[in-house]
């Protein structure tokens, strides 16, 4: 069923529409997760069914891997892909480096993998998730499930000393039962209300026995498309120093936003 879309979901759909331009016949390209993730899906099968795009999709996690082949994108894993000329994805906040927090909806360890494997990273958001610091939004820490209590305790020792604000470290739910990522894994949340060092902070996390990926996604993305509510789209390259701002028209109508679940 279609929706009236929140301001900051037109926002969200603007830049993946806008990200979408970048996307080339036969490109091997990753998809992120998350509702902004989802809106970029809906856009590309959109193309690949009307102007006959092909493109191989590698998604970052099974709720996109369902998206997408409803869409009509054809599915490939990223051991078949090999490599992949460009992702897109969402993010939880960015800097002015472009420095990222992925993992607000727990796929940030395949996400990562992915972007890494690729020529280039497109992140798609509004504008209300650029900041100054990184480190308002909880930072996703995921682990394995053998022992989380003492991975636990032990980030909150490597927290001691770091130029962070908060400490508490929680585990994330689902309902009653702890979250279980894709790969079978716990999430703990590390509200640390600043990170002053997000390169010390995502190379010492890595470190803690127990520890499989940090959401924190240094010097690996390439632009950032920043959507409003009123349909003006930013894009800003950090290689080249570059930012162009379009305005784009917004569909009254569209089987785009059709059971929005994301
Ligand atoms: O990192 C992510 C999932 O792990 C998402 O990209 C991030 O949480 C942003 O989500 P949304 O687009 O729904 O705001």
């Amino acid at each position: 069923m279609s929706r009236e879309l929140s301001p900051i979901d037109k926002a969200k759909f603007v830049a993946a529409r806008r990200a979408v331009d970048f996307v080339e016949d036969g490109m091997r390209v990753g998809l992120g997760t998350g509702s902004t993730a989802a809106f970029m899906v809906r856009c590309l099968g959109e193309r690949v069914q009307q102007e006959g795009l092909r493109i191989r999709g590698v998604p970052t996690s099974s709720r996109t891997a369902a998206l997408a082949r409803e869409v009509g994108i054809d599915v490939v894993t990223l051991d078949e892909a090999r490599w992949l000329d460009l992702t897109i994805d969402g993010a939880d906040e960015f800097d002015g480096d472009l420095n990222l927090i992925k993992g607000g909806g727990g796929a940030h360890l395949q996400e990562k993998i992915v972007a890494t494997a690729s020529d280039q990273m497109i992140v798609i958001t509004d504008a209300a998730k650029e900041v100054e610091t990184l480190g308002a939004f909880p930072l996703p820490v995921e682990v394995i499930r053998f022992g989380w209590r003492a991975t636990q305790a032990l980030i909150g020792e490597v927290l001691v000393g770091m130029d962070v604000l908060g400490r508490d470290i929680t585990l994330r739910m689902n309902g009653d039962a702890p979250y279980v990522t894709d790969e079978g894994n716990h999430i703990l949340d590390l509200h640390l209300k600043r990170i002053g060092n997000p390169r010390q902070m995502a190379m010492v996390l890595n470190q803690v026995a127990g520890v499989v990926e940090n959401g924190l996604f240094i010097d690996i993305c390439d632009r950032v498309i920043v959507g409003h509510g009123d349909g003006r789209v930013e894009t800003r390259d950090i290689n080249e120093g570059t930012s162009e701002e379009v305005r784009l028209e917004f569909p009254e109508e569209s089987n785009l936003f059709n059971d929005l679940t994301d």
